[in-house]
């Protein structure tokens, strides 16, 4: 199966690796900064699951390649409008395309330009960033893909998915419910990294702060109605499994835009709280998504300016 990983950030660099690691045909598609950092040094990853410096096949737009049978999408949401174009000419009539963004935005656009029947579900677990090198640094011992068909079959494909994945050093799972596994992914994250950002920090010191507790749950409470109304099959306790999740993770642990709000990079914010307001039942308070919101979008817009 040939793989063609669009983006060698810390998603893509990361689990794109992981791949190469075991041998399969991967071949990330970068831009030139990155191109000739993965030519000089290798991609290189540092994880708690084992580091690794390898060499990797890589491409930019234009290069004369593929079609390729698996395109694995791994760019922030704001790039897609760049980067969709560029790819168009590596999918073939039998290429999926496999995104692992957060977010839910995405998928229409994706089905819209590439055609319903080549996109899948997909959205991952990892905490990593990439260092000043362009290094990947992956954090805690999460490293776990999801992906599945809208309409839950078990497809040829998705069975070349699970033998592609199979024995590389990750975790993956095929999902019968790939919607509702991404909107749980989505609820957690945008309360995650509205938490994270509005207070600028990790997420212990906000559980141990006087009002970080309750504002979380008010929070959380606000993002789940929006789920439950979107997606009909969403679990009735999600509120529940997400407090969990959140009371699990460790002291430590950032989202991602944190650390690009750390970098001075730019944020998903319009991707995550932007879209969950246009989502929201018209009767339903959000005044705490609204506040992350509008504060998030003045960083951004500085970051613009
Ligand atoms: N990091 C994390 O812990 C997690 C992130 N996610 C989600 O995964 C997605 C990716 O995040 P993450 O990996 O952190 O982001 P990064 O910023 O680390 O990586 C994105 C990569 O996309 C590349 N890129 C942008 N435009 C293009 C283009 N036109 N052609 C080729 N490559 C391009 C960038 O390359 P360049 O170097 O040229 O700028 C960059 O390396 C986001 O939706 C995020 O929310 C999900 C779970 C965890
Ligand atoms: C919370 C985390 C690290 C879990 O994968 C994440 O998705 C992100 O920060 O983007």
């Amino acid at each position: 199966m040939r793989v063609l990983v669009v983006g060698a950030g810390a998603v893509g660099g990361y689990f794109g690796g992981r791949l190469a690691q075991k041998g399969a045909d991967v071949t990330f598609l970068v831009r030139e900064r990155r191109q000739k950092q993965l030519q000089s040094n290798g991609l290189i990853i540092h994880s708690v699951k084992g580091d690794t410096q390898l060499p990797v096949k890589t491409i930019v737009a234009g290069d004369t390649s593929g079609p390729y049978d698996l395109v694995i999408l791994t760019t922030k949401a704001y790039h897609l409008n760049e980067v969709l174009p560029t790819i168009t000419p590596y999918i073939g009539e039998n290429s999926t395309v496999l995104p692992l963004l957060n977010g839910i935005a995405h998928f229409d656009m994706l089905k819209e330009y590439y055609g319903e029947e080549r996109i899948l579900g997909g959205l991952c677990f990892i905490e990593s960033t990439l260092n000043p090198k362009g290094e990947i640094e992956h954090y805690s011992t999460h490293h776990r893909v999801i992906y599945g068909e809208f309409n839950g079959l078990k497809s040829e494909r998705i069975e070349q998915i699970e033998n592609l994945f199979s024995d590389a050093n990750l975790d993956a799972v095929a999902s019968e419910n790939i919607k509702n596994d991404i909107w749980k992914k989505y609820i957690f994250i945008s309360a995650m990294a509205g938490m994270t950002c509005l207070m600028r920090s990790s997420i212990g010191p906000i559980l141990q702060s006087p009002s970080g507790p309750e504002l979380y749950e008010r929070l959380l409470h606000e993002i789940c109605s929006i789920g439950k109304y979107q997606e009909k099959t969403m679990d009735e306790d999600v509120w529940e499994q997400t407090m969990d999740r959140v009371n699990s993770l460790s002291h430590g642990m950032k989202s991602s835009m944190l650390r690009d709000m750390e970098k001075g990079l730019p944020i998903e914010t319009e991707h995550f709280h932007g879209t969950l307001l246009r989502l929201a039942p018209k009767d339903l308070d959000t005044p705490l998504l609204q506040t992350i919101y509008s504060t998030l979008s003045i960083y951004q817009a500085a970051q613009k300016s």
